[in-house]
């Protein structure tokens, strides 16, 4: 396998490097992304985790390097809710609809079929109820679904997602997970996500930690996301002893920062 492109890869990065105006985001990557799998990226803020959607997306051109396995439909990208505007007037049934728009027929009229994925979709993150409420009107994490059903609603083979579990009670938290296995179990699509949910990183096939741009570590995540590896990401010295050192007069661990990854 070493070397060349692997069949169970559906996306192979190499040397890829990206970045904006006077500034570079992604040094060097390279990396396979697992087809029908499920991909965490990881990383501190600034890290590159939402360049390496945008790269994978289509959206930001590598400066350097080559990304292979992308040439069949187009990526779906499910950016942060907050990066949609409120005043977009359309319903929540529109906006997962619009997920079917690349593939409709020369009259651009939904088939039965189409009418009936968006149902599934709606269904599928429990916002059927909303689904004839303004986009602009729901909470952060009713948007966050709807523009999760919208991706799954274009049946990608690569779905990319930027943050899809921040700011989310437990409830939205189930159903966004609970859908994220069914995309790659049941309908065989390649998940890739940016995440500080680290309970959702956990739960993946595999793993990028980034920091500064660079990719520190890959693999199965609870190898990858050791406290030692977690700690290099985020820039703390290598020297802070982990746990830090309990002033004396404390008593027990509870004010210990559980910032281990959940291990
Ligand atoms: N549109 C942009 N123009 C200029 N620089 C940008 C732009 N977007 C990101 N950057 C810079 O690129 C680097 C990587 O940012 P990126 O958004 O990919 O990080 P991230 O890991 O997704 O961070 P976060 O966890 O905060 O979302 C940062 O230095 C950031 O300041």
């Amino acid at each position: 396998m070493a070397g060349g492109h692997d069949a169970s890869d559906a996306v192979e990065l190499r040397a890829v490097s990206a970045g904006y105006a006077g500034r570079q985001a992604l040094r060097e990557i390279t990396a396979r992304l697992p087809r029908g799998r499920v991909t965490a990226l990881v990383g501190a803020n600034g890290a590159g985790k939402s360049s390496l959607l945008s790269v994978l997306a289509g959206v930001l051109r590598p400066t350097a390097g080559t990304v292979g396995g992308l040439g069949g439909r187009r990526p779906a990208l499910v950016v942060q809710r907050s990066a949609v505007s409120d005043a977009l007037p359309i319903t929540v049934r529109e906006t997962v609809a619009m997920g079917r728009w690349a593939d409709l027929g020369p009259w651009r009229r939904p088939r039965r079929a189409d009418r009936e994925l968006v149902e599934t979709c709606l269904d599928r993150l429990g916002i059927q109820d909303l689904a004839r409420r303004q986009l602009g009107d729901l909470s952060g994490g009713q948007r966050q679904r709807a523009l999760i059903a919208q991706g799954l609603a274009q049946r990608p083979e690569l779905l990319l997602l930027d943050e899809p579990t921040t700011g989310l009670d437990a409830e939205a938290h189930r159903l966004i997970t609970d859908a994220l296995d069914r995309a790659w179990a049941e309908d065989g699509t390649t998940v890739v996500h940016a995440t500080h949910d680290l309970e959702l990183a956990l739960r993946a096939h595999h793993c990028l930690l980034l920091a500064h741009g660079r990719l520190l570590a890959a693999g199965p995540p609870a190898e990858v996301l050791t406290q030692d590896a977690l700690r290099r990401a985020w820039g703390t010295p290598d020297l802070t002893p982990w746990p830090p050192a309990e002033p004396a007069a404390t008593h027990g661990t509870a004010s210990v920062p559980d910032r281990g990854g959940h291990r």
